[in-house]
């Protein structure tokens, strides 16, 4: 039977990078994207932007939306300082499943909590199931309608704080015009754009990093 292609990026990671090694396990996503099939990872220019903000705020706790095979978890994770913990949601089982094993083979285990189910479900009942109080860093990377509502959802939830940072992907393409006027125009954030790239591609993308002002 036909394989997927996060079969094929699971089996490209297994083949070239390192056991532990989450920077070679990046390095065989990227590679294997550039060179054998586009897929949707932050990717490699953007993912320099993540790992700028990520190791600006190094976070004791992360939410990732949208977690697909596991790129920019590997990518976040390998930055977090000891006893950091990154929560990621993916509501796709297929993909769960070749998350686990990227993650695995990264040795990530112990700082990554991935959490099968949508996000619109999951976000109320992060502080009683996982014990979390509030988010120092939210990486949006999941469908790009939900950005807004699961933003306005943890605020309502209480998961932001004074200086809680959500950072987003794909702002320009696809694009996500209601979350941007958004976190651009509300009082409660301040919002500052990093103008990158599609992964693997010269369309015109970015990020928006985006501070909750409480
Ligand atoms: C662009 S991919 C994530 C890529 C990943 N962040 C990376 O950079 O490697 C988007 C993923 O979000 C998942 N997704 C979309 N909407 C979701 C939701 N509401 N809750 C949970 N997962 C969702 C999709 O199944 C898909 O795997
Ligand atoms: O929506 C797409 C998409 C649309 C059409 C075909 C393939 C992907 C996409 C493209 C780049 C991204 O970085 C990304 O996060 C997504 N996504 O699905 O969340
Ligand atoms: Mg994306």
């Amino acid at each position: 039977t036909q394989s997927t292609r996060p079969q094929r990026m699971l089996a490209a990671v297994q083949k070239n990078a390192t056991r532990g090694d989450p920077r070679s396990v990046v390095k065989a996503i990227d590679q294997f994207c550039r060179q054998k099939e586009w897929a949707m990872n932050v990717g490699d220019e953007k993912g320099c932007i993540l790992d700028s903000v990520v190791s600006e705020v190094n976070p004791a706790t992360v939410l990732e939306l949208g977690t697909y095979c596991g790129y920019s978890t590997v990518r976040i994770a390998s930055l977090l300082p000891p006893h950091a913990k990154l929560i990621t949601l993916e509501f796709n089982p297929d993909n769960a499943v070749i998350a686990r094993q990227v993650i695995a083979w990264a040795g990530l285990e112990d700082k990554i909590q991935l959490v099968e189910g949508a996000s619109g479900d999951w976000i109320p009942k992060m502080k009683e199931e996982f014990g979390v109080k509030t988010f120092d860093l939210v990486f949006l990377d999941h469908w790009k309608d939900r950005y807004l509502p699961d933003t306005k959802l943890m605020e309502e939830c209480g998961l932001l704080r004074k200086g809680s940072i959500l950072l987003a992907d794909n702002v320009i393409c696809p694009g996500t015009p209601d979350y941007l006027e958004y976190v651009r125009n509300s009082p409660r954030y301040k919002s500052q754009y990093f103008k990158s790239h599609l992964e693997y591609t010269k369309v015109e993308d970015g990020l928006e990093k985006s501070v909750f002002l409480g």
